[in-house]
């Protein structure tokens, strides 16, 4: 998957344009946050998005691409939803609870593919900002070059790739479907000077005609409400 998005993201910025997109609910988009005619250069970053469940959609260039999300995303999506069903079960759940209350046989799946190459003075530049992710479980791919920071007991820490592995966040919806058991993870990329870093992210998250609230059982007794859907 690695090698498919490098390949997407050597295109020609002419080929590439026709997938830019404007609309955060636009299947396919990309772009790059680095961009010298406009004034407010601030992420050095490029990046694609695609919506790949319930309707998987792709760029149809560069030969094999297609191919590859297809199989990566489905791959990815069956390990997430035995996650899923491990979380559930470890919050006292019944195992299939998460994926009926949240419609996941429907839920929207995305794929986000991040380019951060060199950056000549990276300590001036983010590759992202501060942000938490906003489905259930983000499953996340490095190429082995370190930039991930997660904010843990007020500081950015950072999270060193192991080496064929993934790293799972926890998004906002986790945080308010367990009503505040799980917490969504706050996080960052940093850029380097030296090596160009990749990552593949892919969101899992409810379908879009889902209201996500706290499910009923982890608001009962002790445990009030903390999110209202
Ligand atoms: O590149 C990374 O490690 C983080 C990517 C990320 O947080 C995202 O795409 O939401
Ligand atoms: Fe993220």
């Amino acid at each position: 998957m690695l090698d498919a998005a490098r390949g997407f993201f050597d295109l020609p910025e002419a080929e590439k344009r026709e997938y830019a997109g404007n609309h955060v609910l636009d299947p396919i988009r990309c772009g790059t946050s680095f961009n010298p005619a406009v004034e407010d250069v601030k992420y050095w970053r490029d990046y694609f998005k695609l919506i790949v469940h319930p309707v998987f959609t792709s760029p149809s260039k560069p030969p094999g691409f297609s191919e590859a999300l297809l199989g990566y995303a489905t791959c990815v999506r069956k390990m997430t939803m035995e996650l899923l069903r491990g979380i559930s079960e470890a919050l006292g759940l019944e195992q299939h609870c998460m994926e009926r209350e949240l419609d996941l046989y429907n839920g929207v799946q995305l794929v986000a593919g991040n380019l951060y190459p060199p950056c000549p003075q990276p300590e001036l530049a983010m590759g992202l900002p501060p942000h938490s992710d906003h489905g259930l479980l983000t499953v996340l791919l490095q190429n082995g070059v370190g930039g991930l920071q997660v904010k843990h007991g007020g500081s950015w820490v950072h999270v060193r790739p192991a080496p064929c592995s993934f790293l799972v966040n926890t998004g906002d919806h986790m945080e308010i479907f367990s009503n505040g058991r799980i917490k969504s993870v706050l996080h960052r990329a940093v850029v380097n000077s030296w090596a160009t870093r990749m990552s593949i992210a892919v969101v899992q998250g409810p379908s879009l005609e889902t209201c996500v609230r706290p499910t009923p059982l982890l608001v009962k007794g002790v445990d009030r409400r903390m999110f209202r859907g």
